[in-house]
């Protein structure tokens, strides 16, 4: 074990020192990464400029997001699913702005919850507050599977990226979607992803994350196999996105003229699992926590 993981929680030590030492754990899905900040009784002063601070690769620790780990019941936002959930999963892109969900982002701090002695496994899956509301996590085979729920596909909508447009069906995983199915012609690989795709902001107004779509080869264990890529609302190009993968999974199912399935959906940090049902939708994968530490929140906004 890394030292002080789990302990200052255990202990009751306060996140935020005196001295503005904060303790940190760094995790991550498919690559798609997070600094975790144990924070139980909601003490922590966080604020978008110190999330953006704590996720510059250069300048901070580095992160696609912030996951302040944080009781139901100490937290505004949460604190009406305080019945059903201990844990809520405060979570920030890293622009210091807010989401009401992240997939990558629950399995990660599942698995900080489990392994820090927070929370232990729970049969019919633990559940974690959210914005969008409480899902529920499990452990299997050693990932960590969440049930986000069924995506819901809610129209079509088009981006541009270059000189391409290109239709896209919008999905609500609780978060907003924009899936772009890539015409043969287009190498998923060839997009050039260092700027946001355009939308048009009326359709999305408060930002949407855009995935670009092409299939892959036939893989077991699954009924169909796609890649993607994503733009994410508030990260730019991350490795991975967990509810982006749900969004595309639901899509590639309806292209399918199927109404559930498992699909296999490869993202450049890895491989997701997605198995839609009328009620469900589980995402599966690794999750893994890398390092732990204390940060210097005054050097890191100086
Ligand atoms: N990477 C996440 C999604 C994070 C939130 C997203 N950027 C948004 O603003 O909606 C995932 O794994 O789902």
């Amino acid at each position: 074990m890394i030292p002080g993981r789990g302990e200052g929680a255990r202990r009751g030590r306060r996140s935020l020192g005196d001295d503005g030492g904060v303790r940190f754990t760094k995790g991550h899905g498919t690559g798609n990464d997070f600094v975790l900040l144990p924070d139980p009784d909601g003490q922590l002063g966080l604020t978008p400029s110190i999330v953006a601070a704590l996720c510059d690769r250069r300048r901070g620790i580095g992160a696609d997001g912030v996951l302040r780990v944080v009781r139901a019941a100490k937290h505004p936002d949460a604190v009406g699913y305080a019945g059903t959930a201990e844990w809520f999963m405060d979570y920030w892109n890293s622009d210091g702005s807010f989401a009401e969900m992240c997939g990558n982002g629950v399995r990660v701090f599942t698995r900080y919850l489990i392994s820090s002695g927070l929370a232990e496994p729970v049969d019919g899956g633990l559940p974690i507050a959210t914005r969008a509301g409480v899902v529920r996590a499990e452990v299997t085979d050693g990932q960590i599977a969440v049930d986000l729920g069924p995506p819901r596909i809610t129209g079509g909508a088009v981006a541009t990226l270059g000189g391409l447009t290109l239709a896209g069906t919008v999905v609500d995983c609780g978060n907003p979607h924009l899936v772009c199915v890539l015409p043969a012609s287009i190498a998923l690989a060839g997009l050039d992803l260092t700027r946001s795709p355009g939308f048009d902001p009326a359709a999305f107004p408060t930002g949407v994350n855009v995935e670009f779509v092409a299939p892959g080869e036939p893989v077991d264990g699954a009924d169909l196999h796609v890649r993607m890529r994503v733009y994410e609302r508030g990260s730019a190009e991350t490795l991975s996105c967990g509810s982006g993968a749900c969004a595309v999974a639901a899509v590639a199912l309806r292209d399918a003229g199927r109404t559930g399935g498992a699909v296999a959906v490869d993202v450049p940090g890895g491989r997701l699992t997605v198995t839609v049902d009328d009620e469900s939708c589980w995402l599966a994968g690794p999750a893994l926590l890398v390092a732990d530490g204390e940060v210097d929140l005054t050097a890191l906004t100086d």
